[in-house]
Parts: C-alpha cells; structure tokens; sequence
C-alpha cells in the first residue's frame, strides 16, 4: 500500500482576476476550491491512474471537513488524525502572473501529534511505501520529519520525502526510494548557483551519495532528470498550453511511485513521472487519467 501524509493540508481557493490593481479593489472573474496540500495532489493522482492510496495527515475544523468529503467522494481512503484548529487555506492568485500566499496552519497540541505517531505506526508494514510531503505546520516542533522517518524505518517501509532545507537534508543518510526537488530547490539545498544541465547533475549525484535511491529533479519548462546508480536520464519537454503551475511536482511523484510500486522499473516510472507532472501543467487543475494516458506516448527519455 501507498500512504500519502500531509502534515499541512490546505484548501486551495484559486481566485482569477484577470488583471490585478495592488492596493484597489480586485474583482473575481473565476473562483475555485480544491483539497490540497502535496500528499493530498499526490494521492488524488494516484488513484486516476490505478495505484490507490491511503491519506494521511492534519485536518481540523470546516476546512478539514471539506477536504475529507472530497476525498470520498473521489473513492481516496483517508485516516486523518482531528485537530482542533482550522486546516489552513491557500490563496493562488491567478493574474498577469501565478501568485501564492500559502497559510502557516494550525497550530497542534502534543496530543495530537502523538495520535498521528499512533496512527502511522500501527498502520505502516514492510510492504508499505510512505510518501511525506510539503511544509510542517508553523507551530511544529523542529525535526519532527526525524520522528516520523524512524517510525517508518522502524516498520520496514520504504518512504519518500519531498520537503525542501534542514528537513530534507537530514532525511538523506535514513535512504529514502525517491526525493524529487525542482532545480531551484536543489541549488538552495546546496547554497549554490546553476549555470548549466551539469551543474544540476553534478549536485543531484550529491543526493544519491548522501544515500537516496532515486533522485528526480523537475525542472518546469527544461524538463526533467532522473538519476540513479544505474545512470542519469533526461526527458523531453512536452509542448502543449501551459495553464497551471500547482501541483506539477506533486503529480510527478504520484505518476513516479505509482508505476514504480507495480514495476520496481525507475525508467517506466520517470516517464509516468513526466506525464503526469506535464498532464496538470497543462490543466485546469490536476490532471485527469485521459490526459495521462494521451501524453504518455510522447514522453522521451535518454541516458546522458
Ligand atoms: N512549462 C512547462 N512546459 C513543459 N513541461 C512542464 C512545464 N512545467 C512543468 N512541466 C513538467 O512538469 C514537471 C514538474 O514541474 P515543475 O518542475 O514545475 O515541478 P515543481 O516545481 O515541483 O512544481 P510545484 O509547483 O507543483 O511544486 C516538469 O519536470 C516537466 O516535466
Ligand atoms: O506550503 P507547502 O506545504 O509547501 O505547499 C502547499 C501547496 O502550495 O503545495 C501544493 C502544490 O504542490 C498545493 O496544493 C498547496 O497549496
């Protein structure tokens, strides 16, 4: 079985103005709600493309409540530990260009987060792969990735870990299966600056040194890598309407570690990675299952 576990939920409100007048009064042309939160995108795609998952994570208050019907309704199993205060809500703020103002998120009692400990050591098996993804919320202690990775380690699964700074960094030597940060999270990581395809390789090989069995590294419009121990891989770019920049990432684990719990093949999985992350691109809002399977055969990958 798959987990997903958002420690930060959100409800995301996608609010398109057209043109953005800062300090005036802005009308709404479009407004939307979507669940969201990395874990969350990455559970809600693999369950389009026939890898369920289970849903872990935060969740409080009506925002909690909207997030959990909409994951049943869409068939997504979930067992969210209650909190008492409101899952946040994250405004992108569609205008001449994408804004996001992304929320801190509750703040959560020491019970509370001892019940979700409780929860992922009781459900997570050596069969299990845990994905952990985006921020902690504001209020939560230092480490606590730490905290989870050991129980995860301690029940023999696997995880995934897609989070940026201290807290990647010390995820690397407990050897997660798959780290996927975009170029310019790499460069921050290593306090640096790229200025060629080899600068990004040479740094990505850092990561597997540092213990990681896969690393992808998205890279937007440039496409992306994969290395591994077996070689570095580099895919084509997609060349369709680009619409929405939320969630790219997160679906590109998803297509990734879907294939990849089925295959145990990292090629086949780096190009449902790339579909799936190029499918929401060029979508409204996450990509559907159609979408994938039409992008699928125009995803190219090379050794390099
Ligand atoms: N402008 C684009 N043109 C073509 N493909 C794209 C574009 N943007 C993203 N993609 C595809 O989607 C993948 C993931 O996108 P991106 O690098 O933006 O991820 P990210 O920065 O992690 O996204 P997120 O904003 O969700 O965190 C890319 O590696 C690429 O394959
Ligand atoms: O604040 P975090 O946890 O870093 O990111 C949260 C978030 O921006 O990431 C997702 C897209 O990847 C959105 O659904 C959500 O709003």
């Amino acid at each position: 079985m798959i987990y997903t576990l958002t420690l930060n939920p959100s409800i995301d409100y996608i609010v398109h103005v057209g043109h953005l007048e800062i300090g005036d009064v802005n009308r709404m042309t479009e407004d939307f709600k979507l669940p969201g939160g990395k874990g969350i995108n990455v559970s809600r795609i693999l369950q389009r493309i026939g890898a369920p998952s289970y849903a872990l994570g935060f969740l409080g208050g009506f925002t909690g409540d909207f997030i959990e019907k909409w994951l049943l309704e869409e068939g997504i199993h979930s067992q969210f530990t209650r909190v008492e205060q409101d899952t946040r809500i994250n405004v992108k703020l569609k205008a001449e260009e994408e804004t996001e103002i992304n929320g801190l998120g509750p703040i959560l009692s020491e019970d509370e987060i001892n019940r979700l400990k409780f929860t992922l050591s009781e459900l997570i098996t050596s069969d299990d792969i845990v994905v952990l993804s985006g921020s902690t919320p504001g209020g939560l202690r230092k480490g606590f990735y730490q905290e989870l990775i050991h129980i995860i380690k301690e029940n023999g699964a696997e995880f995934v870990i897609d989070t940026t700074g201290d807290d990647l960094l010390a995820a690397l030597p407990k050897k997660p299966l798959l780290v996927k940060p975009n170029n310019h999270e790499l460069a921050e990581l290593y306090h640096t600056t790229f200025h060629s395809l080899d600068d990004i390789v040479t740094h990505g090989k850092k990561l597997l040194n540092d213990g990681v069995k896969n690393v992808l590294i998205s890279m937007a419009g440039d496409g992306a890598l994969l290395i591994t121990q077996e070689g570095t891989y580099l895919s084509n770019v997609l060349k369709h309407e680009v619409k929405n920049s939320v969630g790219a990432g997160d679906s590109m684990i998803a297509g990734f570690i879907g294939n990849f719990s089925q295959t145990k093949d990292p090629l086949d999985a780096f190009k449902w990675g790339v579909a799936c992350g190029s499918a929401t691109t060029f979508s409204d809002d996450l990509a559907t299952e159609a979408f994938i399977n039409e992008l699928l055969p125009e995803v190219t990958v090379k050794k390099i």
